[in-house]
């Protein structure tokens, strides 16, 4: 058996021998809305959100959440509540955050290589804050769209810094060979021609490097580079305000300290790495972080369904599958899997799998876990950021129902889907 179990207060804590999310237990969640199911501690959404915001003390900064890692509607309304501005890549997106709130718009920054007319219509019709213009193409399309819409959009160019970030190749995004940004190089002809158009308001710069990076050094030496162009730019007369310093802080999915007082020191790690450079700019800072703030708040409990042997090898078969949480399957991912309601009978050397037909199809994978029986429920923790936005429907499985846990209040934030709804687009 593992030395000690691990938790992530205050979502999610062991009592009594038994896992809870906030203060009731996951076996009691899961008898009453079935698994798999993700659940989300909003006490640890909202301190995080919290911490995240006071590692940027009095800098004038503004938190756009970024949306693609948990799009879930009523906690896009507890984060509108707690401040908070968005990040989104796609009209789906943004449409998201305009059911939440209409005024939430104005706090919006529109990343993404792909923007397509009736999105950037939309987001101009919307006023939102910020365009990240990521090639020279989408800069005609957008100013001939505003022109048609008389409107005048802020933008910005999503720089790409040639930075190198420790993370996995899919999601490292500030590499000149990445598809992301226009080259740093090429910034200061492109604002030229962004402020030649009447229609685009040249107002910012905007970078993102990657996601699950833990090592900030790669943050500061981006930011060095942004506050080089912001400079040359002001002298060519632009009038630079906003600087997005995008996401990417990483979290402790493997063996780490995962208590808030953790979070406090990573977060300021983060900000002390970002600071310094920007400092005789006066500019309003603004930070697009998703897994930093969403990751550690969610869990997906899921249920043994049975366990075999082949081989040498045993397998536990639970009822979730990649299509419930790609992570392990896309990047090889880590996720802390624990028994809701350990045995204490002894550890076992097992590959954790879901009933996917696909060999991909595994949360974890010669792993020492406590001894788990058919019927056991278990946890796949940290599974808040980039689980249930990235479900999909494969083997024609409906996607789980997500719970929001505050205290001893557990409320269905989204129902789980049934076969009905995935019939339904093809009659
Ligand atoms: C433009 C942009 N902003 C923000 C994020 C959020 O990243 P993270 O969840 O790592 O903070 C991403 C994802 O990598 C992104 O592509
Ligand atoms: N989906 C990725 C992060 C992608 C970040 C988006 N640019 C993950 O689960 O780690």
């Amino acid at each position: 058996m593992k030395p000690s179990l691990p938790s992530r207060p205050p979502g999610f804590v062991y009592k009594s021998n038994k896992l809870h999310v906030e203060k009731i237990a996951a076996s009691d969640l899961a008898r009453r809305f079935g698994t798999p199911l993700y659940t989300y501690s909003a006490t640890t959404i909202r301190e995080r959100f919290d911490i995240f915001n006071r590692a940027f003390g009095k800098v004038p900064h503004t938190i756009c959440y970024s949306v693609k890692a948990n799009s879930n509607l009523t906690i896009l309304k507890m984060l509108v509540k707690l401040g908070s501005g968005f990040d989104v890549v796609s009209g789906g997106e943004l449409e998201r955050v305009l059911v939440v709130d209409k005024k939430a718009a104005k706090k919006v920054v529109f990343s993404g290589v792909g923007k397509t007319a009736p999105e950037m219509d939309l987001a101009i019709k919307s006023d939102i804050l910020l365009f990240n213009i990521e090639s020279e193409s989408e800069l005609e399309l957008l100013a001939s769209r505003a022109s048609k819409l008389r409107k005048k959009p802020r933008i910005a160019f999503r720089v790409n810094p040639d930075v190198p970030a420790e993370t996995h190749p899919y999601i490292s995004t500030g590499l000149r060979e990445h598809k992301f940004g226009v080259p740093i190089t090429d910034a200061a002809l492109l604002y030229a021609q962004a402020a030649s158009t009447e229609w685009l308001e040249p107002a910012g710069v905007s970078v993102h490097i990657g996601s699950q990076i833990t090592d900030v050094a790669p943050f500061n030496a981006t930011m060095e580079r942004v506050a080089d162009l912001v400079r040359g730019l002001r002298a060519q007369g632009h009038n630079i305000r906003l600087i997005d310093g995008g996401g990417g802080l990483g979290i402790a999915y493997r063996d780490g300290d995962t208590s808030l007082k953790a979070f406090e020191a990573s977060a300021k790690n983060y900000s002390a790495a970002l600071l310094p450079p920007l400092n005789s700019l006066g500019i309003h800072l603004l930070l697009e972080p998703g897994r930093a703030i969403i990751g550690p708040a969610g869990a997906l409990l899921t249920r043994v369904v049975y366990s075999k042997k082949n081989g040498r090898k045993t397998f536990v078969i639970v009822d979730a599958g990649m299509n419930d949480l790609i992570r392990p399957a896309l990047y090889g991912a880590y996720h802390e899997i624990v028994a809701a309601e350990p045995r204490g009978t002894g550890a076992e050397t097992v590959d954790v799998v879901g009933p996917v037909c696909e060999t991909g199809d595994f949360f974890a994978r010669d792993r020492e876990l406590t001894h788990l029986e058919e019927g056991d429920l278990v946890a796949i923790l940290d599974a808040g950021a980039y689980g249930m936005s990235q479900t999909s429907n494969y083997n024609t499985r409906p996607r789980p129902a997500e719970v929001l846990v505050e205290g001893s209040r557990a409320k269905v934030v989204r129902r789980r889907e049934t076969i009905k709804d995935l019939l339904g687009p093809e009659r």
